[in-house]
């Protein structure tokens, strides 16, 4: 990973939102929470309101007092809060967009709207720079994830020119599996020194040899400690132990995707490795049975004690 200045790096973990068994945001969470990533993950950075935190099934109200929670607990702790701010309406997500700024976030992220979708390149940016005039002071990243928005543009033809729409542009959270088109965002990024995140984490090692500057993911709120070994072993040059690292990890989603992999499974995941409440999904997600969750966390556990 090359670091850079005030270049976004490393791991970043996409939050899940804690809820009370009622379905009510639980705020008390977070605080914990941010000690958890810190301390038991090695994990100093964090996405709010993005897929794994079901942003886009809260209401307004709702996401602004999660980022403002998130970016209250990370204060002096975290070094990056990014909140993302996507709606499926110019209006809310601008209105998101001041928020972040006023509560202090570090940055935005925006993901395409996917009710109407942009029918080409230029009408996304022109969505998208409608949102960061809204708050011009922040680090703004596109969130590129065509399997959920179904938008299935390159990320490269979003980026080509992007510069002259949006000064405050910084980068992109890259969650596709062409390899190609990640390639060329990464020749295209470079030369701005922006940052590109890969959002696949099950592939994050091949992502990291094409050059990208880091991770947004949600199996970093509970995997970070050996995705975090897996980079130490690229930087030092031990591809072994980084493939080894990689392929331990790809074996516990393997074995999630056999049992349904879902996000309300990885919400229960989270809970069960790291003994905070995260609580049900929000509908019209469902909670997942119980005892998935369980025999994941034994078998990452059989896993990492094999040698
Ligand atoms: C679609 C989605 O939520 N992707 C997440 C972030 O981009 C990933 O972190 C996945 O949850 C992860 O790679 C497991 O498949
Ligand atoms: C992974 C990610 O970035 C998200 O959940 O939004």
């Amino acid at each position: 990973m090359s670091p850079g200045t005030g270049q976004l790096s490393g791991l970043v973990a996409a939050t899940f939102t804690p809820l009370t068994p009622q379905g009510e945001l639980n705020l008390p969470v977070i605080g914990p929470y941010v000690d958890y990533l810190l301390e038991k993950q090695g994990v100093r950075s964090v996405f709010v309101n993005g897929t794994t935190g079901e942003g886009c099934s809260f209401s307004l109200e709702e996401r602004k007092q999660l980022a403002e929670e998130w970016c209250r607990q990370g204060k002096g702790k975290l070094d990056q809060v990014i909140v993302h701010v996507g709606c499926l309406n110019v209006k809310d997500s601008q209105e998101l967009a001041r928020h972040a700024a006023s509560v202090g976030a570090d940055a935005i992220a925006v993901i395409s709207p996917s009710f109407f979708k942009p029918t080409n390149a230029d009408a996304l940016k022109m969505f998208l720079k409608e949102v960061a005039s809204a708050a011009p002071e922040l680090p703004f990243y596109y969130y590129h994830l065509p399997s959920m928005t179904g938008v299935n543009l390159e990320a490269r033809e979003i980026l080509e020119g992007i510069e002259n729409q949006i000064p405050s542009f910084r980068g992109l959270k890259f969650s596709g599996t062409d390899l190609r088109d990640l390639g060329q965002c990464v020749c295209y990024c470079r030369p701005h020194g922006w940052s590109l995140l890969y959002g696949v984490d099950e592939h994050l090692l091949g992502a990291v040899v094409l050059g990208v500057n880091g991770a947004v993911g949600s199996t970093y709120n509970y995997l970070g400690n050996i995705m975090n070994s897996m980079l130490t072993a690229f930087e030092k040059g031990d591809i072994a132990q980084a493939r080894n690292l990689q392929f331990k990890m790809q074996e516990v989603i393997t074995f999630a995707v056999s049992l349904g992999f879902s996000l309300p499974m990885n919400k229960q995941l989270m809970s069960e490795f790291s003994g905070l409440h995260m609580g049900p999904p929000r509908l019209p997600l469902l909670p997942c049975p119980p005892d998935h969750a369980k025999s994941i966390a034994q078998k990452l556990r059989d896993v990492l004690a094999e040698q």
